[in-house]
């Protein structure tokens, strides 16, 4: 099991690097990072929540949790429409809030041999993608928050971290 780091850990702001080799090593990142994905129940898991500092994202929203998606150096190509949902994140437990995305995305991107391909993707499917590039390019869901409600969040983590000391 890979550990997943906490918000607001600094390495969570930091922008992941293109995968360019498609080799055993990545494979077996791949399966890591699904099985921390399952054991943690995340429907999505980002490399940088890993400290694993590449474009690479693993996700399965099937309800019987066997449809494994690999996206590598994925792209929005197109966005549109307008959606909010309640998001919450592996790497800050117990915070919960609306966050207002695209409904529906075109996204491009790599499998785990290299092969390029394009998904439209609407529903929750559309909002982990979003979700997870945030990750990649060092954004977590929090900071698309109020400062208000960020400042909140903070000084409750804080207080949390105190107690688990
Ligand atoms: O931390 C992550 O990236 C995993 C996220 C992915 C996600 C967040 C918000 C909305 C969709 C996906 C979650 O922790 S996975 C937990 C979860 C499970 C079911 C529905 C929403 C979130
Ligand atoms: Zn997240």
């Amino acid at each position: 099991l890979l550990n997943i780091l906490h918000y607001p850990d600094e390495r969570l702001h930091t922008v992941a690097a293109p995968v360019e080799v498609f080799d055993a090593a990545l494979k077996q990142q791949i399966d890591d990072m699904f099985e921390t994905m399952y054991e943690a129940k995340g429907i999505g898991l980002a490399a940088t929540q890993v400290d694993y500092h590449r474009r690479l994202v693993v996700m399965d929203i099937s309800e019987e949790r066997d449809e494994r998606r690999v996206f590598i150096n994925p792209e929005i190509v197109e966005k549109d429409g307008e959606t909010v949902y309640e998001e919450g994140c592996l790497s800050v437990p117990g915070i919960y809030d609306k966050v207002t995305r695209a409904e529906r995305v075109k996204v491009k991107a790599q499998d785990s041999d290299g092969k390029t391909f394009e998904l439209e993707a609407d529903g929750l499917l559309a909002i982990c993608i979003q979700h997870e590039l945030d990750h990649l390019n060092g954004v977590v869901f929090v900071e698309r928050l109020s400062q208000m409600k960020q400042q909140r969040i903070k000084t409750k983590l804080k207080k949390r971290e105190k107690q688990n000391m």
